[in-house]
């Protein structure tokens, strides 16, 4: 093919020279130079996201998505720029460096800004990079001038959030009893980790912090499950006996769906419900990862299932963890970074009032299942308004279902808030403490609250399971005397039998 026939070769990110190409790269330039623009993009999706209150993924999973080539670069510049934001965006205001041509690259002038404020120094390979070199002394003085007008010495007192995530967390691991014993799972992975057993949770086993297990042979076929502590009381709290029929309301992943069927022992039945189609599918491949063969999935809205179903109508406990602010688990996810973080902070704003009176829709449809003797509601927010408050608003309904609060695992040091009757029942996490925030509240119904309706079917389908035997018992007898008459007599058999 001539030379000029050739098709042009597409121009991606890394194959375009910086500078006009005229002079090559070093590799340790070239590669800042490139995670300098992929940070950028992150960064745009993330707060393109947050500001419409919709993530098209976690900073995480942006980060490590396929199309990012230098990922710890990416991911550290990204973080730092989210945690110095707010400063940045206020020296390059006070320099006047966002003018219309440049505001449209906002986010590389923020990430540039913090290299040249905080990190190393930029080279000067971009346009955007020289830009800001040559205002470099201009931005300093910005930054000392702004430090003093908000009365203190250092950077790291104008960014409360970031002292939590600076705090290690060890690593919980909650061994799959469907797919392994206990034992066996601390036998291997003691030979790479200090392996210590919870003394929570049974199967729950306590690695040191940082440990990287997501692509470790038993993470990836199912024998054990990276879940964290608190994450893992909650099917705990629930308690329910292998054989019973039980619900998980709005289960999507799954991770407490598969520990309820490894507390069954796969024995009996579990409708793991759940709203939306995509996490369905997530859903499901957790299912099958953890081998639960007892897991039946319902794609429904959970607020439409009809107790009186019949499948409904036998469901003897119900896991109620439902939509919430996530504001435990927002140091996971780096949430606590976004510019959206300090507005619900407050516990008040309307995205928590909407939800708030979801997961109190929620609650209350729960107690109206027939057969239901357990009911736990989890939420992994740190909010009042989410976890006390739903509780109390309530508790007349549950107390008129013959449903009342009892004790979530007694042991566990951190209660509830004292803002009802019976907070001393309920579970807090503390964010600080225990490194997530979490709530757990369990409603026991005492037997002799259940509906009559349920006591008769109940006696019913003991008196119905009799009877079968008893046939059964008739038939055999009737065989066994009747043997050798059959033998001699085949025209005899089964004559007499009703
Ligand atoms: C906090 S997550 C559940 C996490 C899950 N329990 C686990 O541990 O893996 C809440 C889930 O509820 C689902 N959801 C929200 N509203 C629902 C509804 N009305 N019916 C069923 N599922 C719902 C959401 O899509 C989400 O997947």
């Amino acid at each position: 093919m001539a030379r000029k026939d050739r098709p042009a070769k597409k121009q991606t990110a890394a194959s375009r020279k910086p500078n006009g190409g005229d002079k090559p790269l070093r590799g340790a330039e070239r590669s800042a130079y490139f995670a300098r623009r992929e940070a950028a993009k992150v960064l745009r999706t993330v707060l393109e996201g947050d500001a419409r209150r919709r993530a098209v993924g976690s900073i995480k999973s942006l980060v490590y998505s396929p199309s990012i080539r230098n990922k710890r670069a990416t991911f550290a510049l990204v973080c730092e720029t989210l945690k110095h934001l707010p400063v940045i965006k206020d020296v390059l205001r006070a320099t006047s460096v966002l003018n219309s041509k440049w505001k449209r690259q906002e986010e590389l002038l923020c990430i540039i800004a913090y290299d040249i404020l905080f990190g190393k120094e930029s080279s000067a390979t971009g346009d955007a990079e020289k830009l800001l070199l040559s205002r470099k002394d201009k931005l300093r003085s910005a930054l000392v001038h702004l430090l003093e007008k908000k009365r203190v010495k250092h950077i790291k007192e104008l960014m409360p959030q970031c002292k939590i995530s600076d705090m290690p967390k060890p690593r919980y691991v909650r061994v799959n009893t469907l797919k392994m014993d206990v034992e066996s799972a601390i036998l291997e992975l003691t030979k790479q980790y200090a392996v210590d057993k919870d003394d929570m949770v049974p199967g729950l086993l306590k690695l040191p912090p940082s440990t990287d297990l997501h692509k470790h042979p038993l993470v990836l076929n199912g024998s054990i499950f990276m879940q964290g502590r608190a994450s893992s009381m909650v099917a705990a709290a629930l308690e329910p006996k292998p054989g019973w029929w039980v619900l998980d309301a709005c289960s999507a992943p799954g991770n407490k769906t598969v520990h309820l069927a490894a507390i069954m022992k796969g024995k009996g039945k579990i409708i793991a419900c759940e709203l939306d189609k995509q996490r369905v599918k997530r859903l499901e491949a957790t299912v099958r990862l953890a081998g639960a063969t007892n897991v039946k999935v319902k794609h429904e809205d959970f607020l439409k299932l009809n107790p009186e179903e019949p499948c409904c109508s036998k469901i003897r406990a119900i896991l109620l963890d439902p939509s919430c602010s996530g504001s435990g688990t927002a140091i996971d996810r780096l949430d606590h970074l976004l510019p959206s973080y300090a507005a619900d902070d407050t516990g008040n704003s309307d995205r928590l009032m909407k939800l708030a009176a979801f997961q109190k829709k929620a609650l209350e449809h729960a107690f109206s299942f027939p057969a239901a003797e357990r009911i736990v509601y989890s939420t992994c927010s740190i909010h009042q308004i989410e976890n006390e408050d739903v509780v109390k608003s309530v508790l007349p309904l549950a107390a008129s279902h013959g449903f009342q609060l009892a004790p979530v695992h007694p042991q566990w040091p951190r209660r509830g808030l004292p803002v009802l009757d019976g907070s001393q029942h309920l579970l807090r996490t503390d964010l600080v403490e225990d490194g997530e925030g979490f709530f757990i509240a369990l409603f026991v119904r005492k037997a002799d609250k259940r509906p009559e309706g349920y006591a008769e079917r109940e006696t019913c389908e003991r008196y119905r399971s009799k009877r079968f035997l008893r046939k059964k018992m008739d038939f055999v007898n009737y065989f066994f005397n009747n043997r050798f008459r059959m033998l001699l007599y085949p025209q005899f058999r089964f004559k007499k039998q009703r």
